[in-house]
This record gives C-alpha cells, structure tokens and sequence, in this order.
C-alpha cells in the first residue's frame, strides 16, 4: 500500500473503535455467565469476532441484535466441545485467557492460530494452569501452539508468584481459578491492565486486589451483564501520536479508555512536553475525551512500572521520540520481543530503514530525538501495531513514497483505521 505523505496537518474527531482487552473478555464472561449479557461499542476486529466465534462453536448463542452484541451465557458448565481444532488466528489474547478458562471443563479443545501466533511462548500459561491440576500440551512437546487442553474438572486454587508482567497471564489463571476448588492467588511482578478483575466484579463475582495481589476463592458463578466497552486507548494512541508531530494539527478523541492501568502513554506524552487535555472523564466507565496538538517534544526516559501500562504504545511512542528534542531511552521493555512479531527489532529496522536513528537493545529502544523521516519501502511484517506506526510515520515524509507491505494486518485491531485518518487529513 502507498501511504499518505507530505501533509499539511491533521484535523477533527474520531470516534476510536472499542477496547480489544475488553470485548475479548466480554465475550468470555458472558458466555460462562447465567443469562443475557448485552455488549455495546464491542470491537468488531479480527481478534475479537476470532473470540467470538469461538465461543460459537463451544455451544453458545450468540448474535448481533442492533448496535449490540448478545450473549446467551448458560453457565461454565454448558460450554459444549467444538469437536474440532479451534482457529483463534492471530490474537494472544484470546488463545491464553481461553487456555485457562478451558482448563476445567470435562471436554478437550485444541486451539490453534496463525504463524505468528505459533512462535508466541505459552509455557507461561501452561506451567501454572498444570500446577492447578490442568492438563494441556504443545505442539509436539513443545510449548508453542497448536495447544490440547484435556479439561480437568477438579482443578484446585493456588499462590502463583508471576515471572513475568504479563495481563494475559493473569488473567488465564483467574479465569481457571473461578472454577477451580479453594483460594487462586496471583501476585504480579509489576501491576498489568485490570480488566479481568474488573469484570469478576461487574458480573457478581467476589475478587479482591490488594497491591500486586489478587485473590479468589472458586468455584463461583456470574450472572450476565450490560458491557460498555470504551474506545481503545491503544488505537487512539496512533492519533495521539501524529497530532502531537504532524505540523498544524489538533485531534479530538471521543470516548477513550483511562482504566490508570492503561494511561501510560498520556503520562509520558506530558514528560515528553507534548500538548494533551483531558476533558469529559466519566469515572463510572473509566473513560473521556482526549485532545492533542503539534508541540514541540523533548526526548525521556520510559521504564519499570511505567511499561505494563502502555505496553502496546511502544512502537509509536518510538516514533514520537524520533520528533522529540534530545535522546529517548526505552528500557525493561523486553516482553516486546514476544509480541506479533519482535517489536523491539521490528521498530528500529522499519524506523532505520526511513532515516530515523534509533538503536535495538537487549530489553528496549534509544531513539535520537529531531530526525527527519524519508521515502522508503517499510514492512508491518504482519504485525498491525508496526503497520499503523508506519502509516503515521509517512505523514511526516516530505518527498517521495512510503510504501507498507502487509497493511492489511490493521484489521487485527483497527479495520477502518486508514478510513479514519483520510477523513483527519488537510492536504
Ligand atoms: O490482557 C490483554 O488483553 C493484553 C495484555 C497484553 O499482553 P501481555 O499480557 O502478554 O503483556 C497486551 O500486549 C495485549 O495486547 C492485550
Ligand atoms: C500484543 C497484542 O495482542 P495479542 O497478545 O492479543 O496478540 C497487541 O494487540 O498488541
């Protein structure tokens, strides 16, 4: 795909689509809830119809009434066997939360995805959910996907002490302890994005987070729910970014997510000196209006607890500190070596490739700040967090084409992502 370059700035609203943590795990809580659970603004991105139609084909109706998503939730113990190998596609989320979540049925699943999805580590599901009696293999004695989950019905709580940040394994292990005997605690090594716990609530469940430990006792039943799922602030995170370093630009954002365990992009663009308000902030469902405009950005440093809450923004914050005055430092960033691709190569190779100096570390980025970017031909290479990173890197190129291979993998999380930003562009 050409993309768009040479702007003259960038204006207007966008409406980001919803949540992709969140309609992931709408679906799952419904479907293992009594009654009707009723999704509003669910994201309907390849990731999350791969969730949604996987709970299809685990027995469970299903369907879209309006501009709501219905789930006809039975209870955990109707979940039915889909008799064949379940295709979650690309979506990491989905294939470790479910892991966990299956572990205790009386049927077995086998899960697979696409060739990314077959290189991503899943021991650090596995190695727990065993502890709690689970029973599931890799492909080949390996840890890595197709997975085989022989539900085990009498899976038993457990202290867990996490090697890694990692909300997808957090979740995985409370999901499989709602269903297993006594207490599950899970006690993070820095604190991840808090939806899981957030929904046990909201659907009648009894949790309690103290610090960096979560506690449950199980088995417990949920009762279905009304969802509304915010915007996601990892989508808006891309319009963020290019009206902060796109000349003569102010975007307004509506409706994104502020769960604090997700703001850590808002908290480095005011460290970076970047111009960003929020107004509209609605407590209940942790979300608000975000505004930003070009500024002039001095570079920072990016670390330690700072990183779980903005995870996915690595990328594009990357591409924010090639526009930023002074050197940028990514560090403890090494979990993005395990994403849809490796994140931390993947950025400075594509960034590199259009001029930018910006240096692979063992664990993160050094950016050096005030570069301009030129025409080249980059790669998403299939990663839709790398495309859109491109796609606004090239609005800043002043001559030339920029050419993307593999755009259409924004569809993982973002399919009108280039129809959004056309209608920002001022030529
Ligand atoms: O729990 C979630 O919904 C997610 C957790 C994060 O992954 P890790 O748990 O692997 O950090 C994040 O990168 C992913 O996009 C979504
Ligand atoms: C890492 C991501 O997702 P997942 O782990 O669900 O594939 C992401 O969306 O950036």
């Amino acid at each position: 795909m050409r993309l768009t370059t040479n702007i003259k700035g960038l204006t207007g609203e966008v409406m980001v689509p919803g949540d992709k943590s969140i309609s992931h795990r709408s679906i799952m809580f419904g479907a293992i809830a009594q009654g009707e659970t009723r999704i509003k603004h669910f994201l309907k991105s390849e990731d999350c119809l791969g969730t949604l139609k996987m709970f299809q084909k685990l027995g469970v109706a299903i369907e879209e009434e309006g501009e709501e998503i219905v789930v006809h939730g039975r209870g955990f113990e109707a979940l039915q066997s889909a008799e064949e190998p379940i295709d979650i596609g690309n979506s990491g989320t989905t294939i470790r939360l479910c892991t966990g979540l299956l572990a205790g049925t009386d049927f077995t699943t086998v899960l697979t995805g696409d060739e990314s999805i077959s290189r991503r580590p899943m021991n650090r599901v596995m190695l727990p959910l065993r502890e709690m009696g689970a029973k599931i293999t890799g492909h080949e004695g390996s840890e890595f996907p197709p997975l085989t989950i022989v539900g085990q019905p009498n899976l038993r709580g457990m202290t867990y002490k996490m090697p890694v940040a990692s909300a997808q394994v957090k979740s995985a292990i409370l999901l499989a302890g709602l269903q297993a005997k006594g207490t599950t605690t899970v006690i993070e090594k820095e604190k991840t994005r808090d939806h899981t716990e957030d929904m046990i609530e909201a659907f009648g469940g009894k949790i309690l987070t103290e610090g960096k430990t979560i506690t449950l006792e199980g088995p417990q039943k949920l009762k279905g729910q009304q969802v509304n799922v915010p915007g996601d602030i990892s989508s808006a995170a891309f319009f963020m970014v290019a009206g902060l370093i796109v000349p003569n630009s102010r975007i307004v954002l509506k409706n994104v997510g502020l769960s604090e365990s997700r703001t850590g992009i808002i908290d480095v663009i005011r460290q970076m000196n970047g111009k960003i308000i929020i107004t509209d902030e609605d407590t209940v469902n942790k979300s608000g209006t975000v505004i930003v405009e070009t500024s002039e950005l001095r570079g920072t440093e990016i670390g330690g607890d700072l990183i779980p809450r903005l995870i996915d923004e690595l990328p594009v914050i990357a591409l924010l500190a090639t526009q930023a005055k002074g050197k940028t430092i990514i560090k403890d960033a090494e979990e993005l070596k395990v994403k849809e691709t490796n994140r931390i190569d993947a950025t400075a190779s594509e960034l590199q490739k259009m001029g930018a100096k910006v240096l692979a570390t063992e664990d993160g980025l050094i950016i050096e700040g005030e570069q301009t970017l030129t025409a080249s031909e980059v790669t998403s290479y299939g990663d839709h967090r790398m495309g859109m990173m491109l796609a606004i890197a090239a609005l800043i190129v002043r001559e030339g084409n920029v050419d993307l291979t593999e755009a259409e993998a924004v569809a993982v999380s973002y399919p009108n992502f280039f129809e959004d930003l056309h209608e920002l562009i001022q030529k």
